[in-house]
């Protein structure tokens, strides 16, 4: 492991205090504090319209947003806090060139990760026959499983997901469920965006917003 990736591992994994943002003027998200330790997985919670996609897309630095955030210490969008974070969108997007295993392969690559753990979770998740299609050639479900498992298989200190339950198989749900608690097992973090009840069982905190008025 390189010195910079040891040091953003001594760091707390995420920080934020007084964050907000705000979309045409309007506050849409205030969130006085927020920490999250390495190991806690975080289930973020609220109607629609609260702000859960908007708080990770500013946690992972998409996002301009009010306030301090640290991820392993340092500011969102600099490189080393995007080595340290990933953020899977809701439906999220393959590199369109590139097979599915090429997709983990060149993942892996970038992040300096090895690759055999992403090709188990994809193993897990019942990939193994997809694994030389193309991304315009899946379903949306599966193309979120490729994502899902260079999310967790990366291994970095910060994984976000959103509503990542939202278009798996029951078995599927399974399959991630146990690569999130694995994945805190190992000391990473996990934040979660869900409206049902998939988390349950597992040792989670709860982070509830609460829709701010328009
Ligand atoms: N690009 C945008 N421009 C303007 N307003 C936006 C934009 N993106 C989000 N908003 C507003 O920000 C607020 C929070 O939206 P967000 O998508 O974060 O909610 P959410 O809690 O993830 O909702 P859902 O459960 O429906 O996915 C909403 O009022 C939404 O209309």
């Amino acid at each position: 492991m390189s010195a910079v990736a040891s040091d953003l591992h001594a760091a707390p994994t995420l920080l934020s205090s007084d964050l907000s943002v705000s979309f045409h003027g309007r506050v849409v998200l205030r969130l006085l504090a927020f920490t999250a330790d390495p190991g806690e997985v975080w289930h973020v919670v609220g109607a629609n319209g609260a702000g859960k996609t908007t708080l990770l897309r500013a946690l992972s630095g998409e996002l301009a947003c009010e306030g301090q955030v640290r991820i392993c210490g340092q500011p969102p969008g600099t490189v080393p806090a995007r080595r340290a974070a990933l953020l899977v969108p809701t439906e999220a997007d393959l590199i369109p060139d590139l097979s599915v295993r090429e997709s983990l392969h060149f993942m892996a690559t970038a992040w300096e990760r090895e690759l055999p753990p992403l090709l188990d979770l994809a193993h897990a998740f019942g990939l193994d026959s997809v694994l030389d299609a193309w991304p315009g050639e899946l379903s949306r479900g599966t193309r979120q499983k490729v994502a899902l498992c260079i999310a967790l298989g990366l291994a970095l200190p910060l994984t976000m997901l959103d509503e990542p339950f939202a278009t798996l198989d029951v078995r599927s749900r399974e399959v991630l469920r146990e690569a999130i608690r694995t994945r805190a097992h190992s000391g990473g973090t996990v934040i979660v965006t869900t409206h049902g009840d998939e988390l349950s069982g597992l040792n989670v905190r709860t982070l509830t917003l609460d829709a701010l008025p328009a």
